[in-house]
């Protein structure tokens, strides 16, 4: 299936010389949850307003949909809400007056059916005659992503969705965001948090000063997540890695001349030992091994080293 969102060398240098984005490739499938994490002046919200058309690309290419971002920006925005950052409405509108505005501004006909719903699924129905200004933070919060949905998109951009809100409003948003698609929608979500990325994304991407540096699934992101790798160095390459040691998880590097095993060094059991019989056991042999730290523990202790500097 194509891609919901391709992405292709993208790069964004601010008016005053900030290179927020370096040639950016990143595919997004339809009906994932996508996290993008990384520290603070990373350029998460910056790739995320370049694809909604806030902010112009110095260079590059998006397609949403198919649609081109630029010569396509009706239908291509049209598919997209965005949920931003800041809480940014007219405080003395009311609910239902700024959800049917949003709609309207997508030039989609009003449909009183359709919006009621969403209040209802945001828990926001009995406020729909309040205005803005009378709301909690977390209602407000509520009240963007009803209107980044009420034009009915298919993909929906979260820029923190939940930074600096309390636990218990943080997972009713998991449970929104779930609930969402379920629905259908394909949803990329920025965060600082590991955990919420570990809680709700399908994959990941970290992206550190412009740059996507590592782009995987969540569940083995955090597999290898403060994990040991032991790389044997097979005598002889091979293609795929035996059904035989399916259990170890391995991973194949340097064109299958090394075997590639991640486990948690405080584990009482590494599984070094049974793996090495196996190996044995199948004539697999190796003429060196090593062990180290992953690569991917590296990238997030700087993560969290950078995300402890005092933002710019
Ligand atoms: N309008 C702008 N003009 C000039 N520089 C900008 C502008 N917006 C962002 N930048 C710079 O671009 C870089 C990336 O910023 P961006 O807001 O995309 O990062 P971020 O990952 O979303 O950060 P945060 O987690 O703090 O929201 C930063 O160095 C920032 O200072």
């Amino acid at each position: 299936m194509q891609p919901i969102i391709s992405i292709s060398n993208l790069s964004k240098t601010y008016d005053g010389g900030v290179r927020a984005l370096n040639s950016v490739s990143l595919d997004i499938e339809q009906g994932e949850i996508f996290a993008l994490l990384g520290p603070n002046g990373a350029g998460k919200t910056t790739l995320i307003s370049a694809v909604c058309g806030i902010v112009t690309p110095t260079s590059g290419t998006v397609l949403a949909g198919g649609h081109d971002i630029i010569r396509g920006y009706k239908k291509a925005r049209a598919m997209i809400g965005l949920v931003p950052q800041e809480i940014s409405t007219d405080a003395f509108e009311t609910v239902w007056a700024t959800v049917n505005f949003s709609r309207g501004l997508f030039g989609k006909a009003g449909d009183r059916a359709y919006i009621e719903q969403l209040l209802r699924d945001l828990a926001l129905w009995d406020k729909k005659d309040a205005k803005i200004m009378e709301l909690s933070g977390g209602m407000k919060r509520r009240v963007m992503i009803a209107k980044a949905l009420s034009h009915e998109p298919e993909i929906l951009f979260l820029d923190e969705p939940t930074a600096g809100v309390d636990v218990e409003l943080r997972r009713s948003m998991w449970n929104l965001v779930r609930g969402l698609r379920e629905r259908g929608v394909t949803i990329i979500l920025t965060t600082h948090y590991i955990e919420e990325a570990e809680e709700m994304a399908d994959r990941v991407g970290v992206i550190r000063g412009g740059e996507i540096i590592v782009v995987e699934e969540t569940e083995a992101i955090m597999r290898k997540l403060g994990k040991r790798q032991l790389t044997l160095t097979l005598t002889e390459a091979m293609e795929t890695v035996p059904d035989a040691l399916a259990e170890w998880h391995l991973e194949l590097a340097d064109e299958g001349h090394r075997l590639v095993y991640s486990f948690d060094a405080n584990d009482e059991s590494t599984g070094i030992p049974s793996l090495l019989r196996r190996m044995g056991d199948l004539g697999i042999g190796f003429a060196d091994l090593d062990t180290s730290k992953s690569s991917l523990e590296d990238i997030f202790v700087g993560l969290v080293n950078a995300q402890q500097e005092p933002a710019a």
